[in-house]
């Protein structure tokens, strides 16, 4: 009897509609050569706190990788989609273009680059345009760029906030939503993301939401608290202007019925909504406590034609579970003393990644928040974060869902 042939291992169709449905496809982002570039001179313009062991990090990058596969997660790199993205003919010009074009490299180095660059294969390319590119490492140009900049200036900066893939994509629905990210060490990563998802034959052919030239909106900030409920935060990152466009581009094409505004903090701690607010379940979240009791939200929902119908002012959690038909939007009471909570959240105790409803992958080293989180009745992963959590990042942050199960 011949052996029946192995079925072909499905591939989950792209799709988040919410928080916490079953994790299937997520984007990741190994650290990599960029994060060697960060120097004490450079590391708070490149929006490190400190310079990470890269050896550590990785390690510790490929264990929150393989806790993920472990729970049945596929886990893309986005160095990879990269890679094959710049095989296509066209993805590799326009790479090329965009990179090159500016005012910062003048005539005579970008003409340089397009022939150093016309040399590299795709995986190669790909490797400059995340690690970047360094004086030292191109040859003679002829060009007065060069000749007054000293060996360790770069040419291609690198980008060591890719990390964080979170911030540079999301998915609304069925669809990539390409941010406009906010500071300037970070501009470029969408660069690379619209790269993928117009190029690679994965996603190509769908619509892409948004766009690296609008109005700043970054992936941080945009939670998907249910199937047609967005909570977006508005502060450092994302801006008011942001979440209006967001708000008209979901409307207009049914992907959402209500977007909250949701106010935080213009502070480098709270640079993102989900360094305050994560969900771990459809109803509860796990929540800064410091600041739970002011959290605030506007809803927005469609009016007539583009406008929109803003409401006033209410507490976050009231105007979330009304939104999203709950009777309340539980937040997990951690109990922490303020300082303990201060420091947790900093860690990134709140950015948590659900896998699926009570299931949540969370940095180990913020013991009384995970232990709270128990208590509560959320199984966690816990994963090491000492080299990683320097960028000020944790699960949620270094993870792009791509392929969710409905609830
Ligand atoms: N979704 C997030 N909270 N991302 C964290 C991004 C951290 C990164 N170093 C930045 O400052 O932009």
């Amino acid at each position: 009897m011949t052996a029946a042939p192995a079925a072909e291992p499905t591939v989950p169709t792209p799709g988040v509609a919410t928080e916490v449905g079953r994790l299937r496809t997520v984007m990741l982002h190994r650290p990599g050569n960029e994060l060697r570039r960060l120097t004490p001179r450079n590391n708070d313009v490149l929006l490190f706190d400190g310079l990470p062991w890269v050896d550590r990090a990785q390690d510790e990058h490929d264990a929150f990788a393989a806790a993920l596969r472990d729970h049945d997660v596929e886990v893309l790199y986005l160095s990879e989609l990269l890679a094959q993205t710049l095989e296509v003919p066209e993805a590799r010009a326009t790479a090329l273009d965009r990179t090159l074009t500016g005012i910062r490299l003048g005539d005579s180095l970008r003409a340089y680059l397009e022939g150093f660059l016309g040399d590299h294969d795709a995986a190669q390319l790909a490797e400059v345009l995340m690690a970047g590119l360094a004086v030292a490492e191109i040859g003679p140009t002829k060009s007065l760029v060069t000749a007054l900049s000293g060996p360790e200036d770069f040419v291609i900066d690198p980008l060591p906030n890719l990390l964080f893939t979170r911030d540079s994509s999301v998915w609304v629905q069925d669809r990539p939503t390409v941010t406009s990210l906010a500071m300037p060490a970070r501009r470029r990563e969408t660069q690379l993301t619209d790269l993928i998802y117009t190029f690679h034959p994965r996603f190509a052919g769908r619509e892409r939401l948004h766009g690296s030239d609008l109005e700043y909106l970054e992936g941080g900030d945009v939670l998907a608290l249910a199937d047609g409920v967005l909570a977006v935060g508005v502060g450092e990152r994302t801006g008011p202007a942001g979440v209006e466009r967001l708000a008209r581009t979901v409307f207009e094409r049914g992907l959402a019925h209500t977007v909250l505004a949701v106010p935080i903090d213009q502070d480098r701690a709270t640079m993102h909504l989900d360094t305050i607010c994560t969900m771990v379940d459809v109803d509860a979240v796990v929540m800064y406590p410091n600041v739970a009791h002011r959290l605030a939200a506007v809803a927005v929902r469609p009016g007539d034609g583009a406008d929109l119908v803003i409401s006033p002012t209410e507490p976050f959690v009231d105007a979330a579970a009304k939104a999203m038909g709950i009777s309340e939007l539980r937040v997990i009471d951690t109990g922490l003393d303020p300082i303990t909570a201060e420091r947790e959240q900093w860690d990134d105790g709140n950015n948590t990644l659900a896998i699926g409803p009570k299931l949540a992958v969370a940095y180990e080293r913020n013991v009384e928040t995970n232990e709270r989180l128990e208590l509560a009745g959320i199984e966690v992963i816990r994963i090491a974060g000492s080299e990683l959590g320097s960028g000020r990042g944790g699960p949620r942050c270094m993870s792009c869902p791509i392929s969710r199960d409905a609830l």
